[in-house]
C-alpha cells in the first residue's frame, strides 16, 4: 500500500492588508505519497509559491488541515515549524540560496549544524561527503559558491537539500536561472533521485519539465483544477556535467 508523506485538506490562505484581501489558496486537497514526483503548474499568481511555502512550513495556512507523516502541522509555533522543517523538508530554489562566505562543504553541512540532536563532526563529514559525491562535486568542497557555474551551484544546493535525509524535497523553479543544457542536467539529477526513492514536489513554468513528473497538478485561482498521473513520464536528457 502507498504510504503518504503529507496530506492537506481544505487548505486556504488569505493575505490581508488594510485595503484588500487576497485569497491565494481556496481549498487545497492534496496527498503526496512516498516516492511521488509531483509537478505544480499554473499561470502567474495562481498560488504555486504560496502552496509550496505552506507545504514547506515557511508559512501557515489560514484554515484547513495539514499533516506531515501523520503529524498535524497546520497550527505550529515558529520554533516548532522550524524544527520540523529542518528535519523533514529539503528546499531547492531558483536562486540557489547558497551562502557566499561559506565553502561548498560548509554550505552543505549547514542544515546538520542546526539539528536539535547535535551530530559529531565525523558524522557531519560522512553525510556531506556522501551528498557531494552524489552530485559529482566532491572535488569542489573547498571552493566558494561564486567560484562555480550556475549549474554547479544548483548541484550544491541539491546536496544541501539532501544532506539531512528529508522526507521530501520541495523544488521551486530549479532551472529558472540556468541555460537549457544545465537545466536539463539538473532535471536529470532530480529524476534520478526520484528513481532512487526521493519524494519530490516541484513548481515549474516549463511544460517540458512538468512532463518529467509522475503526477502533474494544475493550479488556477488558488485551486487544483486537474491532476494527471504519468506512469511513463518523459525522461530528462542525460548530459555530461560540468566539472
Ligand atoms: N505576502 C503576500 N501578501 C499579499 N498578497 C500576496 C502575498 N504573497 C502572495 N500574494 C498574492 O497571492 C496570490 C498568489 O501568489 P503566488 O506567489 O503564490 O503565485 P504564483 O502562482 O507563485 O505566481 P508566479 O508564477 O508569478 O510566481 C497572488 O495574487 C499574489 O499577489
Amino acid at each position: 500500500m502507498k504510504e503518504s508523506v503529507l496530506t492537506m485538506s481544505g487548505v486556504t490562505k488569505v493575505f490581508s492588508t488594510e485595503e484588500m484581501e487576497t485569497h491565494a489558496l481556496r481549498g487545497i486537497d492534496l496527498t503526496i505519497y512516498r516516492g511521488d514526483f509531483v509537478s505544480i503548474c499554473g499561470p502567474s499568481g495562481c498560488g504555486k509559491s504560496t502552496l509550496l511555502s505552506i507545504l514547506g512550513l515557511l508559512d501557515m495556512p489560514s484554515s484547513g488541515q495539514y499533516q506531515i507523516e501523520g503529524e498535524e502541522v497546520s497550527q505550529l509555533t515558529l520554533a516548532q515549524s522550524a524544527y520540523i522543517r529542518n528535519e523533514k523538508v529539503g528546499f531547492i530554489f531558483q536562486s540557489f540560496n547558497l551562502i557566499d562566505e561559506l565553502t561548498v562543504y560548509d554550505n552543505v553541512a549547514l542544515p546538520l549544524r542546526y539539528r536539535k540532536e547535535p551530530m559529531s563532526e565525523k558524522q557531519i563529514k560522512q553525510a556531506v561527503e556522501a551528498c557531494l559525491a552524489k552530485v559529482d562535486m566532491s572535488h569542489r568542497a573547498s571552493h566558494k559558491p561564486n567560484q562555480l557555474s550556475g549549474g554547479q551551484q544548483q548541484r550544491i544546493a541539491i546536496a544541501r537539500a539532501l544532506v539531512g535525509k528529508p522526507s521530501m524535497l520541495l523544488v521551486d523553479e530549479p532551472t529558472g536561472n540556468l541555460d537549457s543544457i544545465n537545466g536539463d542536467a539538473v532535471m536529470a539529477m532530480l529524476q534520478q533521485l526520484n528513481a532512487e526513492g526521493t519524494t519530490l514536489c516541484m513548481v515549474t513554468h516549463d511544460p517540458r519539465y512538468a512532463d518529467m513528473a509522475t503526477r502533474q497538478l494544475h493550479l488556477l485561482d488558488g485551486k487544483i483544477i486537474d491532476s494527471e498521473e504519468h506512469s511513463d513520464p518523459k525522461h530528462a536528457f542525460e548530459i555530461p556535467l560540468a566539472q
